[in-house]
């Protein structure tokens, strides 16, 4: 569908580079904007204290963002079908409550390779790839995860992944990416603003960088990536861990198949293991892999739409196999 929308607009000259869900992005992210706003001013602040940290402290902060990053991904538009689906209140001050709808969180591997470059010489480098999902609440707490990860010293270099065009009604195109970030930088909010000229730096001094390529609009399971676009895995193979938000990523990854819930994620991924990966996904699809015995039937005979009303989420790892 999304592509025959396209397809309509392509053929429509002068109008074929218009985004028909332009309107309802820009909208979804001015209703976010108070969380958007907690979110600025908690990273600033942690900017402010974060020299004396203790790798223990580090991991604890970069482990809250993770999961803000992952409610953000509660705000599409596609699974509202267009409809406000934007953040009203801080996530941060809920993720206690919502540590229990966490069904895999492999943080611990995560942390494995972001410390090596905390701890490493000033030479090493560490590349994390973001292949991003929706624009709005969630592209601005992606925003603030890469952000953390270089100012934190875990990372060197972000490396951000979108659409080529107009993509399940929200997701990031590089209209929306440069948009988000010329938006929060224009704010009359000093952290919000701080924020967006920090971005637009890491952007100019190539510690961020945007990738756009088409394969990610194609139907294409993601084990086909090698054949299907060789360049693109080449890409991901120069990284050291690549985030995939969201479900649709989450589909694709695992080829939308009908696994058992305790299948490891490593062997649901087949042959795509480019570089080490990690899921950050809120369930809205009836496809999930890698977790404990019983968990899976325990939910099921709870609540008949577990896997598809997005309280429940995963922060889910494979290693390169
Ligand atoms: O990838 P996202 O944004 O997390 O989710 C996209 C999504 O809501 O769109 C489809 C319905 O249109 C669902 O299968 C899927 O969950």
């Amino acid at each position: 569908m999304y592509r025959r929308i396209q397809e309509g607009m392509c053929l429509s000259p002068p109008i074929s580079g218009f985004d028909v869900f332009e309107d309802v992005k820009k909208e979804s992210f001015f209703q976010s904007q108070p969380a958007m706003l907690s979110l600025c001013a908690h990273l600033q602040e942690l900017k402010g204290k974060m020299s004396g940290f203790s790798n223990t402290e580090v991991r604890e902060e970069i482990h809250k963002l993770l999961q803000v990053s992952l409610w953000g991904n509660k705000c599409d538009l596609s699974i509202s079908g267009g409809q406000d689906n934007s953040q009203k209140t801080s996530v941060l001050s809920s993720l206690e409550d919502f540590k229990a709808f966490i069904l895999v969180d492999d943080m611990d591997s995560l942390w494995n390779i972001l410390l090596r470059n905390r701890d490493g010489n000033n030479e090493s480098r560490t590349r994390v790839d973001i292949v991003l999902d929706n624009a709005g609440f969630e592209l601005v707490t992606d925003f603030i995860l890469a952000d953390a990860m270089l100012s934190l010293n875990l990372a060197t270099e972000v490396h951000f992944h979108g659409k080529v065009g107009p993509w399940y009604v929200s997701d990031t195109t590089k209209h929306d990416y440069d948009w988000t970030i010329q938006k929060c930088l224009a704010t009359n909010n000093k952290w919000m603003s701080k924020c967006g000229q920090t971005w637009k730096e890491n952007l100019k001094k190539g510690r961020w960088v945007y990738h756009q390529h088409l394969f990610w609009t194609l139907p294409h399971e993601y084990c086909t990536m090698a054949e299907v676009a060789p360049d693109l895995y080449t890409e991901l193979q120069k990284s050291d861990l690549v985030l995939f938000k969201g479900d649709l990523n989450y589909r694709k990854l695992t080829g939308d198949r009908k696994w058992d819930y305790t299948v490891p994620f490593s062997e649901a991924l087949r042959s795509f293991h480019p570089a080490p990966l990690c899921s950050i996904r809120t369930l809205k699809a009836d496809v999930q892999v890698g977790l404990q015995e019983g968990v899976g039937e325990r939910l099921s005979a709870a609540e008949t739409d577990w896997m598809i009303s997005g309280k429940y989420g995963v922060i889910q790892f494979s290693p390169v196999v």
